[in-house]
């Protein structure tokens, strides 16, 4: 199932603006038509994003992708509201997906009507129990922790992700 990994490494919105080597064309928001209340637009590339903050904010961690297709199946574990899952969600591509592993729903349930009200509770697929376990039924767990053992150590990082590649995708 597993073919690559890739790590999102999160430095400060400066150097991930000149990582990125973005215009400010790329990170454009359009604002979508759906109920006229929404706190979120979609930009250029067809991700969510928070309405009225500035370029910087605006691509976040998204702002190291290289490809969006490289990222458009994540895994999270240890959700609670999602404060980390929401931030993911919105950076993935309308047609991303993000594994969400919580051992109580309740806490996830806590958070979703955010999720709802963002318009990204489609890209996310909950999945209750044991983080270790739901790794194990997706052949993921050995492969994860390694390596999180190594960027557990490395203070350049934030935030770590695992991005993941489904067999018929390569
Ligand atoms: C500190 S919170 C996570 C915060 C979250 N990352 C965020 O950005 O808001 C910890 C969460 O981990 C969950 N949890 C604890 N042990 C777990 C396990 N073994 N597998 C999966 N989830 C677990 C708890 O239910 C709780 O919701």
């Amino acid at each position: 199932m597993v073919s690559t990994a890739l790590i999102i490494i999160t430095p400060s919105h400066s150097e991930a603006n000149a990582a990125s080597n973005k215009s400010d064309d790329d990170t454009h928001v359009a604002v979508e038509k759906s109920n006229g209340k929404s706190n979120f637009a979609k930009n250029s590339n067809g991700a969510h994003v928070a309405k009225g903050l500035g370029k910087d904010q605006v691509v976040g961690h998204k702002s190291l992708l290289k490809s969006d297709d490289l990222y458009k199946n994540t895994i999270e574990v240890e959700i609670y509201i999602g404060y980390s899952l929401l931030s993911t969600a919105l950076a993935l591509p309308d047609d991303g997906k993000v594994i969400a592993m919580d051992i109580h729903r309740k806490n996830f349930e806590l958070g979703y009507p955010s999720m709802e009200q963002a318009g990204v509770a489609h890209k996310i697929d909950f999945r209750e129990g044991p983080g270790l376990d739901t790794l194990d039924a997706l052949l993921l767990a050995e492969y994860v922790c390694n390596i999180n053992n190594v960027l557990a150590t490395d203070l350049r990082i934030e935030i770590n992700q695992v991005s993941i590649l489904k067999r018929n995708e390569l």
